[in-house]
């Protein structure tokens, strides 16, 4: 059976890859912010309501992090009004809508992984955003799913790895946070989770809810930069310096423990944490092959 789509966010790290999973079997009509401003709740929910897809899934966000320390009331219209706008006209309808959050809702205390009935206390805007959208998203009472993920990155848009690649080519010597722990998760990885979701949605198998869906292993933002050098043949690594979050300052805090606790997600979904090991591996040889031409 053919599965259609409606994605919000077309442009951003999770709408790309799920354009790609795009196919005979899968339909994906993606919105880009030309076509549906989150900055405007109800458009987007007038377009919603006028969807002949089956499952609505939204990618967009603002994810500016330190930005929305100074734009929190923007922040929070497109990552909490707009959701939650979305969701009450996909109840509306009685189609499912998949929202995507994160690991900044939690305040980083503690070692052990979060489970999703952990309580949440975000550490900065960004995060009282995204747990704004949450909120909203259960209050509209449809069917739906909140897959909270973190670190999330690809070949193409903003996101560490671009980061390090782009400082480590600059630099002889990167000094990088060693006591922030999460998990790093491909957007390639994070769209299959969706589609999945959404399948078993469409077949009568969806579970509504909150899930955590992370990489793992658990690693500090410092091994992270170090099996991306590993990784990039073509670059003379920098050394790395490993730092407390002191000596980085920013303005939002970030979580020091954000490691997500993956078990709802593989009990509900059959869905196990990814090893971003491999995921980093198909996104090296993407960027490496760009370089070297291929396919262009
Ligand atoms: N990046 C990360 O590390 C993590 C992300 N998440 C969550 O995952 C989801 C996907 O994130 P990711 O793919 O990284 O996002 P990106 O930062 O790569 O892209 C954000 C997307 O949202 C769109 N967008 C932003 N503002 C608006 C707006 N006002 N109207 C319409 N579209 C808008 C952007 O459009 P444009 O190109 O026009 O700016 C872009 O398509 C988000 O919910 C995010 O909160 C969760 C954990 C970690
Ligand atoms: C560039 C750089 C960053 N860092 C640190 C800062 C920070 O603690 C960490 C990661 O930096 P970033 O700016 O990529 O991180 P950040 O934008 O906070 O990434 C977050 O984005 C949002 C959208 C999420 O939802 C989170 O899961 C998370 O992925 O690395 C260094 O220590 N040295 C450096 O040279
Ligand atoms: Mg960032």
């Amino acid at each position: 059976m053919t599965l259609s789509l409606l994605v919000f966010g077309s442009t951003g790290q999770v709408g790309v890859e799920l354009r790609r999973l795009g196919g005979p079997d899968l339909a994906i009509e993606s919105l880009d912010r030309a076509a549906a401003d989150l900055a405007d709740p109800e458009a987007c929910a007038a377009r919603v309501a006028r969807t002949g897809a089956d499952v609505v899934v939204n990618a967009a966000a603002y994810t500016a992090v330190d930005r929305a320390e100074g734009d929190e009331a923007a922040a929070t219209v497109v990552n909490g009004a707009a959701p939650g706008a979305m969701a009450r006209a996909a109840a509306a309808r009685g189609i499912p809508f998949l929202h995507v959050s994160t690991d900044y809702v939690f305040d980083g205390g503690g070692a052990r992984p979060w489970r999703e009935t952990d309580p949440v206390a975000p550490l900065g805007a960004y995060g009282r955003s995204k747990l704004e959208g949450e909120r909203r998203v259960a209050e509209a009472g449809g069917p739906h799913a909140v897959l909270r993920t973190a670190w999330v990155h690809a070949a193409h848009g903003s996101n560490f790895v671009r980061t390090m690649l782009r400082l480590g080519a600059e630099r002889d010597a990167l000094r990088i946070v060693d006591d922030q722990r999460g998990g790093p998760t491909a957007a390639a990885d994070v769209a299959a989770a969706l589609v999945a979701i959404a399948r078993a949605f469409a077949e009568g198998r969806g579970v509504s809810g909150v899930f955590h869906y992370a990489g793992a292993p658990t690693v500090s933002w410092r091994e992270f930069a170090e099996a991306i050098f590993e990784r990039a043949h073509w670059l003379a690594p920098p050394r790395i310096e490993p730092i407390p979050s002191e000596a980085y300052p920013t303005p939002a805090p970030r979580p020091r423990n954000s490691a997500l606790d993956c078990g709802r997600i593989g009990a509900a979904y059959g869905l196990r944490q990814p090893d971003w090991r491999c995921s980093l591996e198909a996104i090296m040889k993407e960027l490496g092959e760009a370089r070297d031409g291929v396919g262009a």
